[in-house]
């Protein structure tokens, strides 16, 4: 099967991608030769399917909140091509056998590569690791906790030492739970003013402090997922200069959102952790650009609006994001001369896939995997939750304007997702 992409724009010079096989075979300017497929692109711009190592698909267990047919829409709308889904569905994926039919329905389900944490103790809550060796062996891409923090030392030793000799990731979800005290958002004079009871950012930087310890003593590969606070950017900024085998993920929330724009009881501002100060919010955009933080993922976390409505004291954690990451990040920081969009890239492909050595993604070179988005950077749209392919539609960004819409989405040089044609 050969399929011939005409007139896009890669690093600001007209190409043609050819794509033999599910692969790319050739990429330059003006290329004939008798395919099955034409494309004719019109000038978008090419870019490497986006890679998210963190987002939440609910199935099996919480279908009514996101399915991996819904959710791997949403990432091919949104022009991610391999995500990583968290393994807090119901039952929790916390076995060999589960990560098996786990792997299997992801397969079965995703239209886009959907890849598989598993869990690090039983239930996500249990003491003790669960068997990680297991797990990897039946095709676990990495492991994580996410939705509760290991509060047992122990659990997370043994299980950095398991994850080490798998040769796996361990993505940490850091929250301390006798350092939250009931809070629903960040504590400062936002919370203090709508009269909701706050969290600091202690139980995320203490955690930290104690995992880094462990993994500097175990050599595992640790990843900070959705890192929220100045003090934890810290300590991975030293951690790296210590040597240590650490990443950090930061979502466009924590970059684009802070505290002080909270201003009335809304569930969409809700989330874990919670939207941080300024000066947090100011570290983690300094963290990303010297090289801290490592990528941008976007802890897509799907709800119902029954979840998601009335006050931010009993609603549901967690916003969308795999639809509206992308357009975001390219506004703020690449339309706004802040970065160029290969440093985007560099957070949103590059550096994901060697931190989490995802040989299935492609980068775009000859002979990598046809994973392709064309997106126009040049007209602008407003975010519309009611385009969304995910079934959450809980997102603080409704109304946005923005730039970046994704026109189509190619997973192993297959199209997976066309934008309508307005
Ligand atoms: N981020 C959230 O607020 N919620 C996530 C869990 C998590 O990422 O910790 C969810 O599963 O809904
Ligand atoms: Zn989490
Ligand atoms: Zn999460």
């Amino acid at each position: 099967m050969k399929t011939l992409i005409k007139h896009v724009v890669i690093d600001n010079q007209c190409q043609d991608i050819l794509i033999i096989d599910g692969k790319i075979a050739k990429v330059a300017r003006g290329i004939e030769t008798p395919v099955d497929d034409l494309i004719n692109a019109h000038g978008a711009t090419a870019m490497p399917g986006l890679i998210d190592v963190h987002v939440h698909f609910r199935e099996p267990g919480l279908t009514y909140k996101e399915t991996i047919a819904t959710g791997s829409a949403a990432a091919a709308r949104g022009g991610f091509t391999t995500v990583l889904a968290m393994p807090n569905v119901k039952p929790v994926v916390d076995t060999a056998e589960k990560m098996k039919s786990q792997v299997a329905l992801n397969a079965e389900n995703g239209l886009v590569k959907v890849l598989q944490y598993g869990a690090l103790s039983e239930d996500l809550v249990g003491v003790g690791p669960a068997d990680l060796q297991a797990m990897a062996s039946a095709g676990a891409a990495a492991f994580s906790n996410d939705g509760h923090g290991v509060q047992d030392a122990q659990t997370m030793l043994s299980a950095m030492q398991a994850a080490k000799a798998a040769d796996r990731v361990i993505s940490a979800h850091l929250e301390d739970d006798t350092l939250i005290q009931g809070g629903v958002m960040n504590a400062g004079p936002s919370a203090d003013k709508l009269g909701l009871p706050g969290m600091t950012g202690l139980s995320e930087s203490t955690q930290l402090a104690r995992d880094l310890v462990m993994a500097q003593a175990t050599g595992v590969r640790y990843h900070v997922a959705h890192i929220s606070t100045k003090e934890s950017v810290a300590q991975v900024r030293l951690a790296k200069q210590m040597g240590l085998n650490v990443t950090a993920e930061v979502s466009p929330h924590h970059l684009f959102l802070d505290d002080s724009m909270i201003i009335t009881d809304d569930p969409m501002f809700k989330m874990n952790p919670p939207l941080r100060s300024k000066e947090d919010r100011q570290a983690l955009i300094g963290g990303l650009l010297d090289g801290t933080i490592d990528m941008i993922a976007t802890d897509h976390a799907p709800h119902s609006p029954e979840e998601k409505s009335g006050s931010m004291h009993d609603c549901s954690f967690g916003i969308v994001g795999l639809e509206t990451a992308f357009p975001l990040a390219y506004t703020r920081f690449v339309k706004s001369g802040l970065v160029d969009l290969e440093t985007l890239l560099t957070w949103m492909v590059k550096n994901p896939k060697e931190a989490f050595d995802l040989d299935q993604a492609g980068l775009l070179a000859v002979g990598d995997a046809a994973d392709i988005t064309l997106v126009d950077l040049v007209h602008p749209y407003e975010i519309n939750p009611k385009d969304f392919a995910s079934k959450g539609e809980n997102t603080p960004f409704a109304g946005e304007e923005v730039y970046g819409k994704v026109l189509k989405t190619f997973v192993d040089g297959q199209v997976v997702y066309q934008a309508k044609k307005e």
